[in-house]
């Protein structure tokens, strides 16, 4: 269960980040109270910004939340005298919010100008006609209830409860799922806007999006690091991330090549889903390396290990301990089954298996007016050895 909560930390990091914020202004009222009307004219830039930046890096959802959240801003400061009527109604307005909110969580990031772009737009007045059909079912539920004289129906307490309740569930499962900054912003959105509302946290509307707008925008920063430093499917630091430590690195180092043995072999017999899950687990197992290493997937089932001021012969017992721990480690992974009459009557989708691996290692130290390249090369070459010695082994 606690597996497949693989969002759990993002989830925490983001609320406990955007917690201290709020914190930290609110302790802070003293000092920018009297400057709200200059944050009020950032604030505006800081919109525009936010838009500009997040659709640079290709962030639609984010450009779509801030330009929300902009629209939400001007509209609450009357600059849209045509739509007033929203702000006579603020269960609708708050209703449509909460519904876009949900709809953003659902869809992918894809270019506004095309046809993805009208589709969302559609969303987007479905969302704000959905609030608007709900309310009417509440107030013709409400009459009905009068009419026929029944107390026990709340609904006062459900017409923003309810879809309040059900949009958290999902936000919160798809945040606790897989991590993803841009839903976990929306989590902590939906919460601090439920506070504000119910005066929980009394700031001006301005010094409030002041906030949220800057969370988007650190977090498409931290998002846009991690997909260009980040490798995607094990979450190790990339090639590229390699390269760029390869440069702080002093003249005393040493690199070790790891590759899992008879990887096609294991592809061929269950196939490459399950092979991308061993090679998660495996990196996971690997980036427990201590004695200073630091480990990056080079490419394909290929990991690189470098440790900084040390020699081959000294990282030895740590590689030879990574060696053994993936040899022992019995990797569980989740295998589809056909479907059968009793698997279908049992609801099952897929049954639990274990299966291992072993990794060959080959490490180098860098020699004197050597590249990193060349360093590299040399841990290749010990690894082929380790490979035609019976693999299952590290060599120098
Ligand atoms: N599932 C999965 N397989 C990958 C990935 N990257 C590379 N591979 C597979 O890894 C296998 C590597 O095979 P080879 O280079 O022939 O080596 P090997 O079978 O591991 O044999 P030895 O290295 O000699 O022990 C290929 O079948 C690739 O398709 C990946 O991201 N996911």
């Amino acid at each position: 269960m606690i597996q497949k909560l693989e969002g759990l930390k993002t989830t925490l990091w983001s609320g406990l980040a955007v917690s201290l914020i709020i914190v930290a202004t609110l302790a802070t009222q003293h000092y920018w109270m009297t400057k709200v009307n200059f944050i009020e004219q950032v604030l505006m830039g800081g919109f525009v910004v936010g838009i500009l930046f997040s659709a640079q890096f290709s962030r639609s959802r984010f450009t779509l939340l801030i330009a929300l959240c902009f629209g939400y801003y001007l509209l609450s400061k009357n600059v849209f005298t045509g739509l007033d009527f929203l702000n006579k109604n603020p269960q609708w307005l708050y209703l449509s919010t909460i519904f876009i909110l949900a709809y953003l969580t659902l869809i992918k990031d894809r270019a506004l100008i095309s046809m993805h772009g009208i589709a969302r737009l559609i969303g987007l007045g479905f969302c704000i006609a959905l609030a608007k059909l709900w309310l009417m079912a509440m107030s013709w539920l409400q009459s009905y209830s009068i009419r026929n004289s029944l107390p026990y129906l709340n609904i006062e307490l459900i017409i923003i409860n309810f879809p309040l309740f059900i949009v958290a569930i999902l936000v919160l499962f798809k945040s606790l799922r897989q991590p993803n900054l841009f839903v976990s912003s929306l989590l902590t959105t939906l919460i601090v806007g439920n506070l504000y509302f119910n005066d929980q946290i009394s700031l001006p509307l301005s010094i409030m999006f002041s906030l949220l707008v800057l969370h988007y925008i650190i977090v498409v920063v931290i998002d846009s690091y991690y997909l260009a430093y980040r490798d995607e499917l094990t979450h190790l630091p990339s090639r590229r991330a390699l390269n760029q430590y390869a440069l702080s690195l002093g003249r005393k180092y040493c690199v070790a090549m790891l590759d899992i043995d008879h990887f096609k072999k294991f592809n061929d017999n269950y196939g490459h889903d399950i092979g991308d899950q061993v090679l998660k687990l495996v990196a996971a197992k690997l980036a427990e390396v201590k004695s200073g290493g630091r480990v990056f997937r080079y490419g394909g089932e290929e990991f690189t290990a470098i440790f900084p001021r040390k020699t081959a012969a000294e990282a030895l017992d740590e590689l030879e301990k990574l060696r053994q721990s993936v040899a022992d480690y019995n990797i569980v992974i989740r295998h589809p089954i056909r479907k059968t009459k009793k698997s279908r009557q049992n609801n099952q989708a897929e049954s639990l298996k274990t299966v291992n691996v072993t990794i060959s290692i080959g490490v180098a130290t860098r020699q004197a007016k050597q590249s990193f390249e060349q360093t590299i090369k040399q841990a290749d070459q010990a690894l082929y050895k380790a490979k035609k010695k019976g693999r299952n082994q590290v060599c120098q």
